[in-house]
């Protein structure tokens, strides 16, 4: 049985549809990347899962329960670390996170946790007196000291320099070896790449594709032909071609899914004036690529009653709007934002 199953989610503040209708499952096991502009409804979906917002349609299983009425028995399996934690200031790091570890029946040795985190040199130092990426790691042991079984992490390398990133991703790297299902929401492409199994894109509460990181958009995806144009050339001059020509300065990208043909075009081309392509590569759109492509393409008229992509599908969709969430305030433990 999937450690999450999702059907037919909605809640919608008055006109605001910021779920509408989302369904996706995540195994056992297994990390999912959900991904989307803001105002996607990325958090909205998350924070109905960890049972701090009620939903107004649908049905949602998270190890078997329903978030709404699992209380402190399903609160104790899973571990949360928000995006903006409020902390209990005067509180020091080792304090903090044996007062966690309180909370759960099976936690993890609390200097452990502060260990893998790298805080063990703060272990005695006032919250108050941490840096930002300091707190979000302190954030990151509170949500691990527990041992849940399901971890939800919202964004959880935001402000970390790039080697409290990589820590933190080896770190989640160990819990999934552990068996620990993980659902993250972030924006940083290439966090989404590294560490998750599938992403789910979301976009004004829709899902609009899900699959594995380098799978999604499947055969759709097409290919990126790359060259430097000839000196004394223009992207006026090229040929036509199939795909999408985007110029940046002398470098050209080709979306196409006639790479063999355009290909030939552009080397006939060459040859013929006599000039060199430098820099000629023929790869495949990054995730980063077909993410844009998601959730910039056409307005919302588009996507109604739309169902979310099959791998292999083209699919469209446009961004969301920004927010002001009111984070519910139901259940321990759990900091205030
Ligand atoms: N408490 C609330 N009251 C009214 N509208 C809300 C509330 N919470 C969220 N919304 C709206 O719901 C939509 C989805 O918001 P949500 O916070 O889920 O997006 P998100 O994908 O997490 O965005 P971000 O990437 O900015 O964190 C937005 O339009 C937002 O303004």
């Amino acid at each position: 049985m999937p450690a999450v199953i999702v059907d037919g989610l909605r809640k919608h503040y008055g006109p605001v549809r910021a779920v509408d209708g989302v369904s996706f499952t995540v195994a056992e096991g297994e990390v999912l990347a959900l991904l989307g502009p803001n105002g996607a409804g990325k958090t909205t979906t998350v924070e109905i899962l960890e049972g701090h917002r009620g939903r107004d349609g649908g049905t949602v299983s998270v190890l078997g329960l329903d978030p709404a009425t699992g209380g402190r028995a399903y609160r104790e399996r899973i571990g949360i670390v928000l995006q903006e934690a409020g902390f209990e200031e005067e509180f020091t790091v080792a304090e903090l996170v044996r007062l966690y570890a309180g909370f759960y029946p099976h936690p993890r040795d609390p200097g452990e946790v502060i260990e893998q985190v790298g805080l063990a040199d703060k272990a005695g130092a006032r919250v108050r007196t941490l840096s930002g990426g300091q707190k979000r790691r302190l954030d990151l042991a509170l949500g691990l000291v527990g041992r849940p079984e399901l971890l939800f992490l919202d964004e959880p390398t935001t402000g970390f320099d790039p080697s409290a990133r990589h820590r933190a991703w080896e770190l989640i790297e160990g819990l999934r070896a552990l068996g620990t299902t993980i659902l993250l929401t972030t924006h940083y492409m290439d966090e989404a790449q590294h560490l998750a199994d599938r992403v789910a894109v979301l976009r004004a509460g829709r899902l609009v594709a899900i699959g594995a990181p380098d799978a999604l958009g499947g055969d759709g995806r097409g290919s990126v032909l790359s060259f430097r144009l000839p000196e004394g050339t223009a992207p006026a001059d090229l040929p036509a071609l199939t795909g999408e020509i985007k110029a940046y300065g002398e470098a050209v990208d080709v979306r196409t899914r006639q790479a063999a043909r355009d290909m030939h075009t552009l080397t006939g081309w060459a040859l013929e004036r006599g000039a060199e392509l430098t820099s000629l590569t023929l790869s495949q759109p990054s995730l980063e690529d077909v993410y844009l492509d998601l959730v910039e393409d056409p307005g919302p008229s588009a996507e109604a009653g739309r169902e979310p992509a099959a791998v292999g599908e083209r699919f469209k969709a446009s961004s969301g709007t920004g927010r002001e969430p009111a984070v519910g305030d139901e259940s321990a433990p759990r900091r205030s934002s």
